[in-house]
């Protein structure tokens, strides 16, 4: 699960600062949900390997009175829902009563802080910052987000819990991979016994996909009709279980049945809840809908006829395609409209989700169950295709059909050569891509490839990601994946190499 990290603190310390610096760092996506609660801002960040959410909570004004208040409508949510604060004040300005209170929160909120010194820059920064001990919240990270001093050591210590993980897991990598074996050439007689260890890789892979319930996210901006929808789905089948959140922010997940298929509906709007405490603090919450969409084979993503396109549909939409899952989408309400209205949503979709053509898209009436039925066979559908086994002859034969229809450019006089391709995972379909020079391929002819490969593998619904390997090391895009047996496999034929 992608951990959150929630920048606190009063107005004006350098929360956007730090969160522009953040996200921007690779495939920065961010979102807006103006309205929802203040201004808030959320973005999808990476350290390392760790993909991370960062959430400015917009400012605290504590010089007002009812601070309290004014966190619970606001903040509360996003530290309630944060694995970590970071707790910035302003080094220049001091130690203020807004930053006492914020404090006091925080240390009863019981949830890992650590307290940051912004703006260190120029200034004595070890005796400015003295006075913010009094806050009680341990040490303090010294910081200056607009020069990104200290911002990676920060990181290091917020997300240390994360990233021990991750190196955990990724331990044996070394074993899999030494360095010198990049350089390795490979004969078509090797290449044949490693593609062999890769499709049984690959075989493997796709277990865990085979006969699970397809993990489906209901998902869109507030109003559009989830709950209704959610209801509309249960209400035709038969519940077998249900399964109640631990928190009221936690999405349900609801196992069903439906055509002989399993499925566990993962309801975001919470609609069960409609009524009770929690309904007047706020139903929509952007990052349970984002942990959902990480949590899901395929989404359910819900557009309102009645209200066309908007912003956050398009942020929503960038979460999902970024997390690579696959995607269905529902624009819903489309009871009783006009022809000529309907004609006119049609055509803002085709203009505004054009970049989207391999989603499949459903006209649908929750209230009234029109179209609702249908949704499945593209949910089907696309958790297929984002699970489809192909092996590595077929990827490769592909790969070079696409290659004699159109080859890679020249650079710098030579030609870009693609060698083999091989699956490298599901949901999203992976494909890597081998070749010499690959890393001179021009956007443009990745994009030919990606259509080429969808096209001719027929998918649909789901997102491909297809990585490009410079040289022959069959290994090197499949890295820590290999199983033990493969392992010996993988190193007999390696010895075997080296001999020659
Ligand atoms: N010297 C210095 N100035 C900084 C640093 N980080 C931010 N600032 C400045 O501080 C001011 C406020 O920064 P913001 O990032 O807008 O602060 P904020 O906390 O998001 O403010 P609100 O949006 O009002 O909540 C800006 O003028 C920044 O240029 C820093 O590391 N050093
Ligand atoms: N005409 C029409 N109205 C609909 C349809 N589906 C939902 N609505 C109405 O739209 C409003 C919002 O529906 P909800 O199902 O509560 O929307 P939601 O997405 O769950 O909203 P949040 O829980 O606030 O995120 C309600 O008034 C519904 O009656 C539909 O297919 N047609």
């Amino acid at each position: 699960m992608m951990p959150v990290v929630a920048l606190v603190g009063r107005p004006n310390v350098g929360k956007s600062t730090l969160f522009n610096r953040l996200t921007r760092t690779r495939d920065a996506l961010v979102a807006d949900f103006p309205g929802l609660t203040r201004d808030r801002k959320y973005g999808q960040a990476r350290f390392n390997e760790l993909e991370y959410i960062v959430v400015d909570t917009g400012g605290i004004d504590g010089s007002e009175q009812g601070i309290e208040l004014e966190m619970a409508s606001q903040s509360l949510a996003a530290i309630d829902e944060a694995d970590v604060v970071l707790f910035m004040v302003d080094a220049r300005a001091g130690l203020t009563s807004a930053d006492e209170a914020i404090a006091a929160h925080l240390r009863r909120c019981q949830k890992k802080t650590l307290l940051v010194a912004n703006k260190t820059d120029g200034i004595d920064a070890d005796s400015a910052i003295g006075e913010f001990y009094q806050l009680g919240l341990g040490d303090i990270y010294q910081i200056a987000a607009a020069h990104g001093r200290g911002v990676l050591t920060l990181l290091e210590t917020a997300l240390a819990p994360q990233l021990e993980e991750l190196s955990a897991d990724a331990d044996g990598e070394d074993d899999a991979m030494a360095d010198d074996e990049d350089e390795l050439e490979f004969d078509d007689a090797m290449l044949e016994d490693a593609m062999a260890v890769i499709d049984e890789v690959i075989e493997e892979d796709a277990l865990p996909f085979e006969d699970a319930p397809i993990k489906l996210a209901i998902v869109g901006r507030p109003n559009v009709g989830k709950s209704t929808l959610t209801n509309r789905i249960l209400g035709e089948e038969r519940v077998v279980v249900y399964d109640m959140p631990g928190t009221t922010r936690d999405s349900v997940y609801i196992p069903m049945q439906r055509d002989e298929q399993d499925y566990v509906l993962i309801d975001t709007a919470g609609v069960r809840r409609r009524g009770k405490v929690h309904e007047a603090v706020e139903k929509f919450s952007v990052i349970k809908t984002l942990k959902a969409i990480e949590d899901a084979n395929v989404v359910l993503l819900v557009l309102d006829a009645r209200e066309g396109i908007s912003d956050q549909d398009l942020s929503l939409l960038g979460f999902v395609l970024n997390a690579g899952r696959s995607i269905v989408l529902a624009v819903n309400k489309w009871d009783g409209l006009s022809q000529d209205v309907r004609d006119d949503i049609k055509r803002e979709l085709d203009r505004r989700l054009g970049f989207i053509d391999f989603a499949r898209l459903h006209f649908i009436s929750a209230l009234h169950g029109s179209g609702v039925g249908n949704l499945f066979e593209s949910v089907k559908e696309a958790y297929a295709s984002a699970t489809k086994r192909v092996n590595t002859s077929m990827l490769t034969r592909i790969m070079q059909m696409a290659q004699d229809d159109h080859q890679p450019p020249l650079v710098r006089g030579r030609r870009v050569k693609l060698k083999y391709a091989h699956a490298g995972g599901y949901n999203p379909p992976r494909i890597i891509v081998h070749g010499n020079q690959v890393k001179d391929l021009p956007d443009s002819y990745k994009r030919y490839l990606i259509n080429y490969f969808r096209r001719s593998l027929q998918v649909v619904g789901t997102p491909i990601r297809v990585e490009f390997q410079e040289g022959d090391n069959p290994y090197a895009g499949l890295k820590n994946k290999l199983t033990a047996t493969q392992l010996r496999k993988r190193k007999r034929l390696m010895k075997h190499i080296k001999k020659r």
